[in-house]
Formats: C-alpha cells, structure tokens, sequence
C-alpha cells in the first residue's frame, strides 16, 4: 500500500456528494442516480444492495471513473475522480482476465505496464499469487482455471497494482453456492490482511450482512439512497446466529417494502 494514503487518512476513501447521473440515449433520457450522499471511509467494507436498475453499478462505475457525474461530486481523499486509476481497482463478475496471459502473468500485469523491474515484477506476482492460493497454478492460463479461481485472479491483480479502494460489481454472481462461500471468506481474509477499502455490490442479502460493516440500500426510478445500515456483528459470522438473520429479516424489508411502495404509487 502507499505510503501517500496514510497522510490523508483523516480525509473519507470516497466522498460522494449530491451526485446525480442522467443518461441519453437516442433523444431519451434515463435518471440513474439523484442526489446522491455516500461517504466510504478507509478500510471499511461496505455492501449497496437493491433492486435492478437503482443504479448501484452506475454509482460502483462513478467511483471507478469510468463514467461522469451529471452533477455532484466524486472524490478519492480529497481528490476529485476524473477517470480511472489502479488505485480504484475494479472486479467484474465475469472476470475480465487476458486468456493469452497465465495466472502469474495477469497477476503482474498492471505493474509490468508501468516497468516494475523484472526481479521486483516476479517478487509481486508470486506475493498476490499465493495470498489468494494460486501457487500451484501460476503457470495456468484462465481457460484452464475454475470460474472460483478466475475470480481470484481478478482480484490478486487489482492488488497487485496498488489498489487502495476495490470495487466490485456482484463479483461472485456466477459462482455456485458452495465457491461462493468458499470465496466470500476469502475475500475476507484478504481484506483483513490487507486492509483494502471494499465496496461491494450485491442482489444477496445473506451475502450483504456475511461480509460488511455497512449495508447500503439503494431503490429505483431515480436510483438513490434509502438506508445505510450501521452492522454491528462480531466477526467471524455465524449465518445461524439469530443476530444475524434479524438484520438479514430486516434488510430484506427494506427492499420489499420499498418495491411494494412502488407497485403501490
Ligand atoms: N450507459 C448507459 N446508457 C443508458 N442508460 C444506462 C446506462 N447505464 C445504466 N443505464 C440505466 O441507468 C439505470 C441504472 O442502471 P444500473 O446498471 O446502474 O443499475 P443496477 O442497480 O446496477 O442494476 P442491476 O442490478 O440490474 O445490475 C437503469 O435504468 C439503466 O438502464
């Protein structure tokens, strides 16, 4: 991690203020997101949670840089987002990894782009290659990897290229339940160890209350705010305890009692 970072500490991760997103597309507009407030402070792992088309992959996408406010702000400590940067390192639920490259060398990508030393570039692959348990698999290209372990990959390489603030969008959605899981802990481990900034986002609330500190939902037609819920569960979780599964009841009353309001309008 750089050592930057640490001298804006005081200063939210991520500082979304008033931002509003309109899209036109062929003389139509579509409100994704209105007046939204989100603040994400350093090392906090924070889920947003809703219905299709609230517009949680559109706010993900403003944080990334990778799409413009219509109006508001976005900033990275202090600093206005104005396009992406390996420090806001995204995952994708269909990996995105070059199938031409092993694991090692998707790992390592990122940095061999900047000219990390060869020694130095090594050094890094083979560190992120075994933090998600790749090891024995660095010579693999993705075509031979489980969609678990692709998604591994993925994020061993926005790791690896200096990402303070990991973004991802439903990155577990097209795993079955059981490396999904398997996965979910990982990431935990992986955020403990390294103390990453996560902002998550999920359909599952079960997955929402097992992994953060701060589930935020989000409803639609315009995409905005409607709870951010403060998690106050030890770790690790126990999907069985009744602690938990009063906050999944209640989340999950949120989100329906928002669509039935809506059906209702
Ligand atoms: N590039 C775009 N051009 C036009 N409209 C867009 C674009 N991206 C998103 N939208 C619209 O913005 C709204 C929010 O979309 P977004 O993908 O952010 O929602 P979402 O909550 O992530 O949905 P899902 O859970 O289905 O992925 C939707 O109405 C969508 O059609």
């Amino acid at each position: 991690m750089s050592d930057t970072y640490s001298e804006r500490r005081p200063l939210p991760a991520i500082d979304i203020k008033g931002v509003s997103k309109v899209f036109s597309i062929g003389g139509q507009t579509v409100q994704a997101l209105r007046e939204v407030n989100l603040t994400i402070n350093k090392g906090e792992f924070v889920c947003l949670i809703g219905a299709s088309g609230c517009g949680k992959s559109t706010l993900l996408r403003i944080m990334a840089g990778f799409e413009t406010t219509s109006s508001g702000s976005a900033n990275m400590y202090g600093m206005p987002i104005d396009g992406p940067s390996p420090e806001r390192g995204m995952v994708f639920q269909d990996y995105g990894l070059f199938p031409w490259l092993t694991v090692k060398e998707n790992i390592g990508f990122g940095q061999r782009q900047r000219n990390l030393p060869k020694a130095k570039l090594e050094e890094l692959s083979a560190y992120y290659t075994d933090m998600v348990g790749l090891t024995k698999f660095a010579n693999y290209y993705p075509g031979q990897l489980s969609g678990g372990m692709k998604q591994r990959v993925a994020i061993a390489r926005v790791l690896a290229n200096d990402c303070e603030v990991l973004l991802m969008d439903e990155p577990f959605g097209a795993l079955d339940a059981l490396t999904r899981e398997k996965l979910q802990q990982d990431l935990l481990e992986i955020w403990e160890r390294t103390k990453v900034t996560v902002v998550f986002v999920t359909h599952a609330v079960e997955e929402a209350v097992m992994l953060s500190d701060r589930v935020v939902v989000m409803t639609a037609g315009p995409g905005r705010i409607e709870e951010d819920i403060k998690l106050d569960l030890a770790r690790p979780r126990d999907i069985t305890a009744v602690e938990f599964n009063e906050i999944r009841r209640d989340i999950t009353q949120y989100l329906t009692s928002h669509v039935s309001a809506k059906v209702a309008a």
